[in-house]
């Protein structure tokens, strides 16, 4: 018997897991629209627009700050010790190669500092970080997980797209640090752990709770790319 998983992606998740469930659930539509969105498809062709890109990058540096908050709290609330150190090896990845890039593309499109420093939160930035923050103060492991699944296992999608690197390192980088062999297996380890975590989650009577976390979180993913190009012309 052959079948195919409706899932689309180069992770392995079965559809009737607990994480397959959430993906295949009522935000289904939102990830593919987030995947396929216009920003990837010029990310990929190289031809964004430096003004949209810088825009994007300006506002993701914002998410990228309470995103580290989630980290920090997942070494916290982890339940082992091994999941704590695999978190604790990402801050580090995140710190050197992340930040750099951040910082090599504000410098490459001319982003100055006032710009990048403590820039107005868009719609979309702004209901990430208190959704986000939100996380790390219910001190949860499994809520930490469910943001983090989204935010890494989506642009995993994007990013092992079948298509040739552009030339810029401001958009083949973005592109390199969401695909790949380290990245994947980060991403697999997330969706692993909400897997394994997720029935004592359950049994606490929370996820209809982390469900809709999950479809917020979702929706404010293909917001934040919609917004990018909120006000700026084709
Ligand atoms: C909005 C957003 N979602 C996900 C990621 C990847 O963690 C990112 N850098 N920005």
């Amino acid at each position: 018997m052959t079948s195919t998983n409706p899932i689309q992606t180069t992770l392995t998740v079965a559809p009737d897991s607990p994480v397959g469930r959430l993906r295949l659930g009522r935000s289904a539509a939102q990830w593919d629209a987030a995947v396929g969105h216009r920003f990837v498809d010029e990310l990929f062709a190289g031809s964004i627009d430096d003004g949209v890109l810088a825009g994007y990058l300006v506002q993701d540096y914002q998410f990228f700050d309470a995103f580290l908050s989630m980290l920090g709290g997942c070494v916290a609330h982890a339940d082992r010790l091994e999941s704590k150190l695999r978190f604790a090896a990402q801050l580090g990845m995140l710190a050197a190669d992340e930040d750099g890039y951040f910082q090599q593309a504000f410098t490459q499109l001319g982003v100055p500092e006032e710009q990048w420093r403590d820039p107005e939160l868009s719609r979309a930035a702004a209901g990430f970080q208190s959704e986000m923050y939100d996380a790390v103060a219910q001190a949860e492991y499994a809520d930490l997980l469910v943001m983090l699944v989204i935010a890494e296992w989506l642009y995993l999608d994007w990013g092992e797209r079948d298509a040739e690197l552009p030339e810029r390192y401001v958009h083949s980088e973005w592109i390199e640090l969401h695909r790949g062999e380290a990245f994947a297996s980060w991403c697999q380890f997330l969706v692993d752990e909400l897997n394994r975590v997720w029935p004592a989650a359950e049994a606490a009577g929370r996820a209809a709770e982390l469900t809709a976390r999950w479809e917020r979180a979702v929706a404010l993913e293909l917001d934040f790319f919609d917004v990018t190009y909120e006000g700026h012309a084709d």
